[in-house]
């Protein structure tokens, strides 16, 4: 049986119903990281592409490039269309203000719940608890392949560790999130990423978390995961130097202001990482509202340009239209299922005004 062959299998296995007082049992296969590689691949010119997205990242990350880095898209991906219809007007626009910003797009198909919820397309592609999971890491990589070939980076929070390796090598820039930055196991897979990875800070606001993360994942670890054939093993990284800090906000309210973001370049600096700040618009620091964020995003580019710079980064919840909708049978196109995002209007008018201000006032 030859990959191709076995992913077509594993894609089309109904997850099966197993009660197992014992413990978990098998609800379906999945292919090795390996075989969904070589089944849905990239081309030589792809590679090269990705590899140029993350230089350029790090060179915002370092201050050798002084483009602002955004980082914007929906806040879950769970329909290929608006997904395919979003990344289009998002490669024409990052095409019109590149001079002044490097525009990456949210491609986000693993969410953590605060309790439960639909956990994103690598989990639950058909959104009705069905978890054909092997049909969502497929469609995961086929969406991310054809991003990529629009010409776009990719970001991807990544959640589950043994996920990772299925779609690695298409993303630019990861993300930890609040509810992971303090986990030991993330901080092992990030110190084996390839890519630059941004920490968010935890839930309850504070940044020390991220901070710690930080020092960690630029180490080299052993720990045990499983190889890109998915068999079990002590895996061994080198560490990940370019990591950096995401403010969130927390159960505190938001931490974007003037002093929130000294004291984090303070922190960071006294760490000895690296200073760099994203600042995600969305979340604690818009609380939950889109229609916030733009007033985050312009605070945050004011803050810049009064020289603080090591805000080098923003990120955006985007979608096609404005706000959210519950998950039901009855879905409207281009509206998230999870948070509420800025529609793509609004989204586009933002990035504009950003845009001119930069280009008016380098820093
Ligand atoms: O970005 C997404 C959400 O904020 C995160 O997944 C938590 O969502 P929940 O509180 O709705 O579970
Ligand atoms: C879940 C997310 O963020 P956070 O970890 O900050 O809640 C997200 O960016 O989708």
């Amino acid at each position: 049986m030859n990959a191709l062959t076995n992913i077509a299998e594993s894609a089309t296995t109904p997850a099966v119903q197993d009660d197992n007082a014992d413990g978990p049992s098998v609800a379906q296969p999945l292919p090795a990281p390996a075989a969904l590689k070589e089944a849905i691949g990239l081309e030589p010119v792809m590679k090269a592409q990705i590899a140029g997205h993350r230089q350029a990242i790090r060179e915002i990350l370092e201050g050798r490039d002084s483009r602002l880095l955004v980082v914007m898209g929906p806040c879950s991906i769970h329909d290929r269309d608006s997904a395919l219809d979003y990344a289009r007007r998002l490669k024409q626009l990052a095409d019109e203000v590149g001079d002044s910003m490097l525009l990456v797009m949210r491609v986000y198909v693993e969410k953590p719940r605060t309790t439960v919820g639909w956990k994103g397309l690598a989990y639950d592609p058909h959104l009705d608890g069905s978890d054909n999971m092997a049909e969502g890491l497929a469609s995961t990589r086929r969406l991310m392949r054809d991003i990529t070939e629009l010409g776009l980076p990719i970001a991807c929070e990544l959640l589950q560790p043994m996920l990772s390796a299925y779609m690695d090598d298409l993303i630019s820039w990861a993300a930890v999130g609040a509810r992971t930055t303090e986990s030991q196991i993330h901080r092992e897979m990030v110190s084996a990423l390839p890519m630059p990875t941004g920490f968010k800070n935890g839930t309850d606001g504070g940044i020390q978390v991220a901070i710690d993360a930080m020092g960690t994942s630029r180490h080299g670890h052993r720990y045990p995961g499983f190889d890109d054939q998915g068999r079990p093993a002590l895996l061994r990284s080198r560490g990940n130097p370019d990591t950096h800090l995401v403010l969130r906000g927390g159960h505190h309210g938001a931490n974007f202001d003037d002093k929130s973001v000294e004291k984090a370049a303070f922190d960071l600096r006294a760490a000895g990482v690296s200073s760099a700040i994203m600042v995600d618009c969305s979340h604690a620091n818009s609380g939950k509202d889109p229609a916030r964020q733009p007033l985050v995003l312009n605070e945050v580019i004011r803050q810049r340009l009064n020289g603080m710079s090591s805000l080098v980064g923003v990120m955006l919840e985007s979608h096609l239209e404005t706000g959210k909708q519950p998950l039901g049978a009855e879905l409207r196109y281009g509206v998230s299922i999870t948070d509420g995002c800025l529609g793509w209007a609004e989204s586009e008018h933002h990035i504009r005004f950003v845009a001119k201000r930069l280009s008016e006032q380098p820093v």
